[in-house]
C-alpha cells in the first residue's frame, strides 16, 4: 500500500477570510446591471477571485442572453505546449456558469459538467466566454456554455446541470460531504458499468 504523502505544493497565500456566506447571498437580492463586471464568487475564488494570484481572475458581466466573459489562458494553464490544460479550461468554464447564479437569484452548484474540446485553446490568445440558462425544471438548471476565438470560431462547448442549494450547503460542507459518501450516481441508474478485473 503507497503511504499518502502530503501535498508540498500549497501556495504561501493567505488563506480565505471567514466565509461571509450571508453577505455573498445578498447580492443576489438585485438584479445586476448589464455590462458591468459582476462580482467574484468570493475574493479567493479559484475561476473568479482577485485576491486568488493562482486561479484565472475572471472577470464576467451580464448581457440579454445570460454572462460573458473575455479571457486568455497563459503559461500556468498549459497543458500540451502552447496549449491550455483540458482541466483549467474546464475550471474557467464551470466558474462562468456559477455567474449565471446572479441572473437566476438563487445559490446552486455543479452536479454535472460536460465539454466538448472541438479545437485546441491555444495560450495567451484571447477569447470570448458566453453562457446562458437554457432550460430550469424545478431545482435543475441546464445550462451552456462556448468559447470562441477572435475568427468567430467556436473552439469549446459545455454543458452542465446546476442544482439549486440552499446557504447551508455551504454553510455546513463537511456534514454535506460525509452525507453523500455513497451517492447514487446518474450514471449508477443509467449509465455503462466497469467491468470488474
Ligand atoms: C455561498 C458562496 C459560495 C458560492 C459559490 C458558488 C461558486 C460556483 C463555482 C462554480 C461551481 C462549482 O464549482 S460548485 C462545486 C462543485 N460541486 C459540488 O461540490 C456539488 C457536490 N454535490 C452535491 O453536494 C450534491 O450532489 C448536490 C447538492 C449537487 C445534489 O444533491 P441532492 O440535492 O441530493 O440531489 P439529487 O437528489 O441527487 O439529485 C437531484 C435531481 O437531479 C437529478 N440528477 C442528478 N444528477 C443528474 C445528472 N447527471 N443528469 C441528470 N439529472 C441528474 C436527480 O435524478 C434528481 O432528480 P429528481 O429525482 O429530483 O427529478
Amino acid at each position: 500500500m503507497t503511504e499518502h504523502t502530503p501535498n508540498t505544493n500549497t501556495p504561501e497565500t493567505a488563506g480565505p477570510e471567514p466565509f461571509e456566506a450571508e453577505d455573498w447571498i445578498r447580492t443576489f437580492a438585485v438584479a445586476p446591471p448589464e455590462h458591468v463586471d459582476l462580482p467574484p464568487h468570493h475574493p479567493h475564488c479559484l475561476g473568479c477571485g482577485p485576491a486568488n494570484p493562482h486561479g484565472h481572475q475572471l472577470r464576467v458581466r451580464r448581457d440579454a442572453h445570460g454572462v460573458y466573459a473575455h479571457h486568455s489562458f497563459d503559461s500556468r494553464h498549459v497543458g500540451a505546449p502552447a496549449i491550455a490544460h483540458g482541466g483549467a479550461v474546464a475550471t474557467v468554464l464551470d466558474d462562468l456558469f456559477g455567474f449565471l447564479l446572479y441572473t437566476v437569484g438563487e445559490l446552486a452548484v455543479t452536479r454535472h459538467l460536460a465539454i466538448d474540446y472541438l479545437a485546441p485553446v491555444l495560450l495567451d490568445t484571447p477569447y470570448t466566454l458566453r453562457s446562458h440558462i437554457h432550460s430550469r425544471a424545478g431545482r435543475k438548471l441546464h445550462l451552456r456554455a462556448t468559447i470562441e476565438n477572435n475568427h468567430a470560431h467556436v473552439v469549446t462547448t459545455a454543458t452542465a446541470l446546476f442544482l439549486i442549494v440552499d446557504i447551508d450547503h455551504f454553510l455546513t460542507p463537511r456534514h454535506n460531504a460525509s452525507a453523500a459518501t455513497a451517492p447514487t450516481t446518474h450514471e449508477d441508474q443509467q449509465g455503462p458499468q466497469m467491468d470488474s478485473p
